[in-house]
């Protein structure tokens, strides 16, 4: 519940647009969505090495991480799931004002929380990926051995399990991590960036 009284704006002394002039490219979040295991974090961290090697200024959030701390006060019900979209959404726009290319790795299993995202960020400052892969393949890739957990019954409302995945109706983009491999992924990633000339292409 917002609470925002007697509280006034102070405008920036420096604005996002100085910030990103001196950057010399554009800032933007880069929301990827998916099942436990679908790759998120690969891929956004993969993502994060080829931007940084072209000197882009980004910065990678991922769920396990932010969980340890800014959000170690959420567990994984609807409610709780909704207020770590949201506050991710708005970490993501201060990054965005810092000038940063943020990549965001957060399962974001409702349409609803991740649309208020686009809304806090704006459309044009927010693209939606999805992380596509089959839960048998993620079950199958078990990482963390959470799937295993989940199927007898350790782990209450795992996603895909007992708890939903609402697919993206109309991503900006979307990777196959099944079919593809993750160096598939990330050139292709990069390449949709390069062709909406939201980073440059290589010289
Ligand atoms: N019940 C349940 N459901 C789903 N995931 C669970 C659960 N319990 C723990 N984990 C671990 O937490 C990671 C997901 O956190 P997120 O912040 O991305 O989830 S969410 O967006 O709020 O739904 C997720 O990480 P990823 O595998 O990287 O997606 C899991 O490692
Ligand atoms: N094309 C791909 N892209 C990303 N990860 C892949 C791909 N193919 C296989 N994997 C594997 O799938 C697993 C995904 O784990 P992770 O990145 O932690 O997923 P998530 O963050 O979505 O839970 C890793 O073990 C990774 O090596």
């Amino acid at each position: 519940m917002s609470q925002i009284q007697n509280i006034t704006w102070h405008q920036a002394a420096v604005s996002k647009e100085d910030r990103r002039t001196q950057n010399a490219h554009h800032s933007f979040v880069i929301w990827l969505t998916g099942l436990s295991g679908s790759g998120k974090s690969t891929l956004a961290n993969e993502v994060a090495k080829e931007l940084f090697r072209r000197q882009v200024k980004n910065y990678v959030l991922d769920g396990d991480n932010i969980r340890h701390g800014l959000n170690n006060d959420l567990g994984f019900s609807d409610e709780d799931r909704k207020e770590n979209i949201r506050r991710i959404g708005e970490v993501s726009k201060l990054f965005v004002d810092s000038g940063t290319v943020v990549l965001t790795a957060f399962i974001s299993p409702f349409k609803e929380d991740r649309d208020q995202a686009r809304q806090i960020l704006g459309s044009d400052e927010f693209l939606e990926i999805f992380v596509k892969c089959p839960l048998e393949e993620c079950e199958n890739r078990d990482p963390k051995g959470l799937y295993q957990k989940a199927r007898k019954g350790e782990i209450k409302a795992f996603t895909g399990i007992d708890s939903p995945y609402e697919e993206p109706e109309s991503p900006e983009f979307t990777v196959d991590t099944k079919s593809s491999t993750i160096e598939e992924c990330t050139a292709e990633v990069i390449s949709f960036l390069e062709s909406k000339n939201l980073i440059k292409r290589k010289e």
